[in-house]
């Protein structure tokens, strides 16, 4: 069974075509760059998918996302999206939010543990009874990541996760994604760093008009579809084994 199917997907907001015939199986244990240029459509789908909006047309786990509950799909689902107004909340409260859906009336010591875990693993423990409007915007990114992975989700769909953050936080943040799916889950990313994605990434899937123009490994990268794509010569070198997309300025 595919963990999210979607199938000739179209969506658009007031009465504006956005998504057109979009198709899509992500499996168990992949890690899925989304790719694109800015207004592609690349939020918008992951809005269909982590069940923002509800598309009958997107199948999670073999059922329509929109025959979920809403507490049943965040046992399952766990959204990181692009901007987050922060409040006065504090860091922990924050986190703990993502711990909802298991609580009773009151965190368990489990709730708990889990929420400290999640903020030690992405190295933001010191941070904890901080309100959130007095974070950096890479602190408030981690906050936000930390509350998703305290859900404990069985897919992690994050927007843009490494904006915002510096070099070392957006490995991190990448290793955490890898290894997430390492574990036999899921995460599907949206990404504009093209070699970020490819260091981490198995699958790519680039979005342009609304429309999917190309799904594959990295075989797909090619110059000529960052030419269409993006409008962009590019030349693609190797480093260390792997695949590095230059952009060729000369020509
Ligand atoms: N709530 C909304 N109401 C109306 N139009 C919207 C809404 N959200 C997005 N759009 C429009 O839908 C199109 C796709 O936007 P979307 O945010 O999905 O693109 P994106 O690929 O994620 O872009 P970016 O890389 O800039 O974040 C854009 O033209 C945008 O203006």
């Amino acid at each position: 069974m595919k963990v999210l199917k979607v199938k000739n997907l179209n969506f658009g907001y007031n009465g504006s075509q956005i998504l057109h015939n979009v198709s899509l199986e992500v499996e168990r244990g992949e890690l899925v760059a989304i790719l694109g240029p800015n207004g592609a459509g690349k939020s918008t789908l992951m809005k269909c998918l982590a069940g923002v909006f509800k598309c009958k047309r997107v199948e999670v786990f073999g059922k329509p996302i929109n025959e979920y509950s809403r507490e049943e799909l965040a046992k399952i689902i766990g959204y990181v999206p692009q901007a987050i107004v922060p409040g006065f909340m504090r860091v922990f409260d924050t986190v703990l939010l993502g711990r909802r859906p298991y609580m009773g009336l009151r965190p368990s010591k489990k709730d708990i543990e889990a929420v400290k875990a999640t903020l030690k693993m992405l190295k933001i423990d010191h941070l904890a009874m901080k309100p959130l409007n007095r974070l950096s915007g890479g602190e408030l990114q981690k906050v936000n990541i930390a509350r998703a992975l305290a859900q404990e989700p069985e897919i992690l769909l994050m927007d843009e996760p490494t904006n915002n953050l510096d070099l070392r936080s957006q490995v991190e943040v990448m290793k955490i994604a890898r290894e997430f799916a390492d574990s036999g889950k899921t995460a599907v990313i949206i990404m504009h760093d093209v070699n970020l994605a490819l260091r981490f990434a198995d699958r790519f899937v680039f979005m342009k008009g609304g429309k999917i123009i190309k799904d594959g490994g990295r075989d797909v990268l090619t110059p000529e579809l960052f030419e269409e794509v993006y409008g962009v010569r590019s030349v693609i070198a190797e480093v260390q084994g792997a695949p590095v997309v230059i952009l060729d300025l000369e020509s």
